[in-house]
């Protein structure tokens, strides 16, 4: 694909800054003073600061061991990324954020959290084990000139959980899952399997489902009845640990590049790739409206929390059995977050978990707290009603808009075939036997193997010399490659980007196919030694200096 070109153009930023800066300008004015009052970023979540308004949209890949993550990852950005490692054991340690940069480089996770530009200052809490155990990726690709993405360390069974991570790794998920736009967790439909640290992962992820979207990956491992099985136990095991099972999106496939196996749901795995794709690549234009949903969650939750500290703080003896009101006041915690809902009408929903607010207030002294304060909660009430309406008709502008733009689909070789691949190996690689080619401008690289393709060309029954892309498409499926790599060769295939292709031109794709099931890379674009003769530019001669 590549995945950009179909994302939103500049043309629209204009008015997604104007909604972001009202939204920073709301959290600075109204949210933070409340937050700073009550004590909220101890008890919950860091302050927001700018580069948490002003970052790219991003996603969150996790999930058990060799579910496939990493490669997802390199399927989606299609090319491989620095100290990324695949294989079938647990590969990946570390935490990585994959990020758009104009040269390639690697940062460690100690200097991120010092650098304003990026969304990572205040992951600083998390500890040194944490830091050690964290990077940011930089590189110059067009996927991540959009979105951002996150390869996480394997969550692993109790057997093979040996040793503990030395950070709190369900809350470094928290504060993932806090900030981004979408969650990918992913399953391997071949080895389903519910471990204890999986469960507490999902713990992580509460309240934030609505992000979320499950794969089921290596479907095209098993076989219809098997799937059919893990589909079932997943849906199952997922009622078990989330509030709202019916709303979570499974999307059945095998996100890789390789070919897939022949199996009796093919069709439906390429659909629910182009399901899934279409979700990621619709992330740039949902990511203003992402932000005011978690800026309305986080405020709703602070509310939440002015009344309990608040509550606690005018229960508490102004002298005598500080400690044991403490106490009975934490162990009755469950009813006072009743009793708040009731007198100031706080929806269940907006209070934080019980368990975890006890543990976190354990280690307080009461007498601290604030009382309620009522021009806070004012303001605060402000921007949960007028201040976040008004920003709706901002909101329905900028949709507008973006509908008036020409869409980047139209005129895209068929329906599924929306998405190409690349990747950044030197081309030369899949012409191996060509060694001697010294980018002679006569010498066509396909030239050797033409005969081949050609009978299988006019096999194929041409019209005018030429096949439709209907019939290439009928063909090349039957490589079994991903449709994503299939539209990647289709678009260097088809140098004058007539949606048909001549011999010569059918000849270069019959070639990019056969190198790329040996193995080799596909190009980003057609260097000139594969650009057949009669697609040549003019003679180097009359070129102008
Ligand atoms: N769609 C797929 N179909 C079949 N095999 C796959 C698929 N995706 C990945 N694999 C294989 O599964 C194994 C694990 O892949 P990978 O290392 O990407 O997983 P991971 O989730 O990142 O693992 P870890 O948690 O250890 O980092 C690799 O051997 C990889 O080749
Ligand atoms: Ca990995």
């Amino acid at each position: 694909m590549s995945i950009r070109r179909f994302w939103s153009t500049p043309k629209t930023l204009g008015d997604v800054n104007m909604v972001t800066e009202e939204l920073k300008n709301l959290y600075y004015k109204r949210l933070l003073p409340i937050e700073k009052y009550y004590s909220f970023h101890h008890f919950h979540s860091p302050s927001y600061e700018d580069a948490d308004f002003d970052s790219k949209p991003m996603v969150l890949v996790m999930g058990q061991y060799s579910t496939g993550k990493t490669t997802f990852i390199r399927y989606l950005i299609e090319e491989d990324f620095p100290g990324s490692r695949v294989g079938p054991e647990p590969t990946t340690d570390c935490f990585t954020a994959l990020m758009y940069g104009e040269k390639t480089q690697t940062i460690p996770g100690n200097a991120l959290t010092v650098d304003p530009k990026m969304p990572f200052r205040n992951l600083d809490p998390f500890g040194n084990s944490f830091l050690n155990r964290f990077q940011c990726v930089q590189m110059p690709n067009q996927v991540l000139e959009s979105i951002s993405i996150v390869d996480t360390p394997g969550i692993l069974t109790a057997a093979k959980r040996k040793l503990s991570r030395g950070y709190d790794f369900p809350a470094v998920l928290r504060w993932f899952a806090e900030r981004v736009d979408r969650i990918i967790l992913l399953f391997d439909a071949h080895k389903l399997d519910f471990s204890d640290e999986l469960t507490r992962a999902f713990g992580a992820l509460y309240g934030y489902e609505d992000k979320l979207r499950v794969v089921l990956n290596k479907a095209d491992r098993v076989d219809s009845q098997q799937l059919m099985r893990a589909y079932g136990a997943l849906m199952w095991s997922l009622g078990k640990v989330f509030r709202t099972p019916e709303i979570l999106r499974v999307y059945i496939g095998s996100f890789w590049s390789e070919p897939r196996l022949m199996c009796d749901h093919y069709q439906l795995i390429e659909l629910e790739e182009e399901d899934l794709l279409a979700d990621v690549r619709n992330l740039p234009r949902n990511a203003v409206v992402r932000k005011l949903n978690d800026l309305v969650k986080r405020a709703r939750l602070v509310r939440a929390h002015a009344h309990i500290i608040s509550y606690l703080k005018q229960e508490m003896p102004t002298i005598f059995c500080k400690e044991s009101k403490k106490h009975n006041l934490i162990y009755q915690l469950p009813v006072i977050f009743n009793k708040i809902q009731q007198q100031h009408r706080v929806p269940a929903g907006d209070f934080p978990d019980c368990t975890k607010m006890q543990e976190k207030l354990l280690g307080q002294d009461f007498s601290k707290f604030k009382t309620l304060k009522p021009s806070l909660m004012a303001s605060l009430d402000k921007l949960l009603t007028t201040d976040v309406a008004k920003l709706v008709p901002l909101l329905q502008l900028q949709e507008k808009k973006k509908k008036s733009l020409p869409s980047v689909l139209d005129g895209e070789f068929l329906g599924t075939f929306r998405r190409e691949h690349f990747r950044q190996d030197p081309f030369k690689e899949i012409i191996k036997d060509d060694e001697s080619s010294e980018m002679d401008f006569d010498e066509w690289a396909v030239e050797k193997y033409k005969p081949k393709y050609d009978e299988i060309f006019y096999n194929l029954s041409p019209r005018d010399g030429k096949l439709s892309g209907t019939k290439v498409k009928e063909w090349m499926t039957t490589t079994l490659l991903p449709n994503s790599v299939l539209a990647h060769i289709w678009r260097l295939a088809d140098v004058d980007k007539d949606g048909m292709l001549d011999n010569e031109e059918f000849a270069l794709a019959a070639h990019l196919i056969e190198g790329k099931l040996e193995g080799h890379w596909l190009p980003k674009e057609l260097p000139s030694h594969l650009v057949p003769p009669s697609k040549q530019p003019n003679t180097p001669s009359d070129a102008s200096i």
